[in-house]
């Protein structure tokens, strides 16, 4: 027994003889040992050692020393890796990754719709999970109570933003919401800026007809906005609704910030406002050029655009600081512009951190409000539009309410909303259906943490996926349904404000957006006020598609689809 054998099939031993084939002729000719037949002996140990070598051996592929220098060289390596690799503290865990490609990491998963690709992801390895975009983890958190953890109970820990390269050309990188500060200047510009918004939207409006000046500013915009649609109704029979409401928002902000209004055809703004789109394709969480650097060294059209926008944005907003400069007149504050100048002349100290803010990081503030204030609004109220039309039922409903509740004599006012929960339970569905900012901006953690029970440590980059919250299953009930009751009581009389706390779309916690206030109550202002006055509806043979385009804040597809008719012509409203 024992002895050479035959291998499989017989001896099929390669024609050409290359080093390797060697190798191979070698061991076939001189197995190793036979299972069940030989008895292990000290020769037959010897035998194996031997054929071992001659594999290895001059005839065979390497050396002793090659096969020495190869462990030595691999134990190396794995030493160095590992102590590079991320100590976990005692009881605490590694966070679960899904497995990516060297280089690109996970970027093939996310595909064209991260919030949706990360969603699927989040429900095999849990709300706590790490991806890697390029080079670079990114933590991606789901799910409402982790979120809620995340941002309010540890809100310290994640409310960084990350040093990212697009970035730094938002707001000559002074951005409030994207520049990586989040310490104790950021805290104080942060103040002033949520005091310069409330004294110009909640401060008494000096006209009779309006509570305050954003019910005077929306009420002027809404009215604007209506004859334009029916002017183009007369001269085109259709019109995209995306491009008359953005200008009427924008002039919102700009009465609020600047104190003036454009017409709109006004081209200069207009070139402006549409832009918003490319803005929002860079800024997006989840843009390669941002984790992957060496993408900024390509030419990219994307990014070219991106820079332009953000200079031809500053500049604009720059020229009207300057005049606004030039005109001052400090016993005369005409808009959140002169309060901000105003505030840097008195060389104000935030009470708290005692802290005197550069003039710069001042004024540029309008930036932020401006840049923030008109594409989600916008975007929002177009989302509305959409839904109007594809649900005509709901529509009605939102009619008879104002027709109940207001009639036909006076315009909806603030004081309504609480009087009409079906409205307000519509807009509520709108942001949670939508889901139109899918992400918050991205966050960033400030030191070494944990979450759950996982390790995560600083200067981690975190991805919020507020998609996911509104879409959740264990949440609601048929989350993929359009359907405004759910958030009402069972009598309809009243908004359930447990189900209303659900959806996420303003963000949570310290870096919560400011704005959140005025955006619901501008929303509900012009929805109201259009309603009120106009029936929309789809032009006959065109089909609305509510697939969303990703980006920072996602659109639908915009066409000249929509149609008007006025619910009660030739009437006046105060
Ligand atoms: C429906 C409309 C709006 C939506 C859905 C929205 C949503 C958001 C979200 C998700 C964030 C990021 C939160 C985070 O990173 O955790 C944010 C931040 C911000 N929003 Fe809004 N927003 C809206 C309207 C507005 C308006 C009207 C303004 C101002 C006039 C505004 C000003 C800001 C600012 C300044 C930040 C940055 C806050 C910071 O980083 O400290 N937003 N918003």
């Amino acid at each position: 027994m024992g002895g050479t054998a035959e291998p499989p099939g017989g001896a099929q031993v390669p024609e050409r003889g290359s080093h390797l084939a060697a190798g191979t002729k070698h061991l076939a000719l001189h197995p190793i040992s036979q299972p069940g037949r030989d008895a292990p002996s000290p020769w037959h140990s010897h035998r194996k050692m031997k054929t071992a070598m001659s594999l290895l051996g001059s005839q065979g592929i390497f050396s002793v020393t090659e096969i020495l220098i190869f462990l030595a060289v691999f134990l190396l390596m794995f030493t160095v890796i590992r102590s590079f690799q991320q100590q976990i503290p005692y009881g605490l865990k590694r966070l679960p990754e899904p497995r990516g490609y060297p280089l690109i990491g996970n970027v093939l998963e996310l595909g064209r719709n991260p919030h949706l690709s990360l969603t699927q992801m989040s429900q095999k390895y849990g709300d706590v999970m790490q991806i890697r975009i390029g080079t670079r983890p990114v933590l991606v958190l789901s799910g409402l109570n982790t979120i809620r953890q995340a941002l309010v109970k540890q809100a310290e820990d994640f409310m960084g933003r990350p040093d990212l390269c697009s970035f730094r050309h938002i707001g000559n990188g002074q951005s409030l919401a994207f520049s990586p500060d989040s310490g104790e200047v950021w805290r104080a510009r942060r103040k002033v800026a949520q005091n310069a918004l409330k004294t110009f939207s909640v401060s008494p409006s000096p006209t009779a007809s309006s509570t305050c000046l954003l019910e005077e500013h929306v009420f002027k915009e809404a009215e604007y906005l209506i004859t334009k649609l029916l002017q183009q109704m007369k001269e085109k029979k259709s019109f995209d609704a995306y491009r008359y409401t953005v200008i009427s928002v924008a002039n919102v902000i700009c009465g609020m910030c600047f104190g003036k209004r454009y017409t709109h055809d006004d081209q200069e703004l207009l070139s402006l406002v549409n832009l918003s789109n490319e803005f929002g394709d860079v800024a997006a969480s989840g843009n390669p050029a941002d984790f992957i650097p060496i993408l900024q060294y390509f030419p990219s059209r994307t990014m070219k655009i991106f820079k332009d926008l953000n200079k031809r944005f500053s500049s604009f907003v720059h020229k009207i600081v300057k005049e606004h400069y030039t005109t001052f007149d400090k016993s005369h504050i005409r808009d959140i512009t002169d309060s901000l100048i105003e505030h840097c002349q008195d060389k104000k100290m935030d009470v708290n951190a005692n802290i005197q803010l550069p003039e710069e990081k001042i004024v540029n503030l309008v930036n932020d409000l401006f840049g923030a204030g008109f594409d989600t609004v916008t975007t929002a109220l177009s989302w509305s539009l959409v839904y109007i039309v594809t649900y005509p039922d709901i529509q009605k409903k939102i009619q008879n309410e104002l027709d109940q509740t207001i009639g036909r004599e006076r315009r909806p006012r603030l004081s309504d909303r609480l009087m009409l929960p079906y409205t307000e339970a519509f807009i509520l569905e709108t942001f949670r259906h939508s889901s139109f900012m899918p992400f918050t901006i991205p966050h960033c953690t400030t030191k070494d943490t944990s979450l759950n029970g996982y390790y995560i440590p600083k200067n981690l980059c975190v991805f919020i996926n507020q998609w996911q919250v509104n879409h959740d299953e264990t949440l609601w009930k048929e989350p993929s349904a359009f359907n405004p009751e759910r958030f009402l009581n069972a009598e309809g009389t009243e908004i359930n404000r447990v189900e209303s706390d659900k959806v996420m779309i303003f963000g949570l916690g310290k870096r919560r957006c400011i704005g959140e206030p005025i955006a619901r109550w501008e929303m509900f202002l012009f929805l109201a006020t259009l309603l009120q006055q106009l029936e929309f509806s789809v032009c006959d043979g065109q089909k609305v598609d509510i697939t969303p385009q990703y980006g920072l804040t996602m659109k639908n597809e915009t066409y000249e689809y929509f149609q008007i008719k006025q619910r009660f012509p030739n009437k006046s409203f105060e």
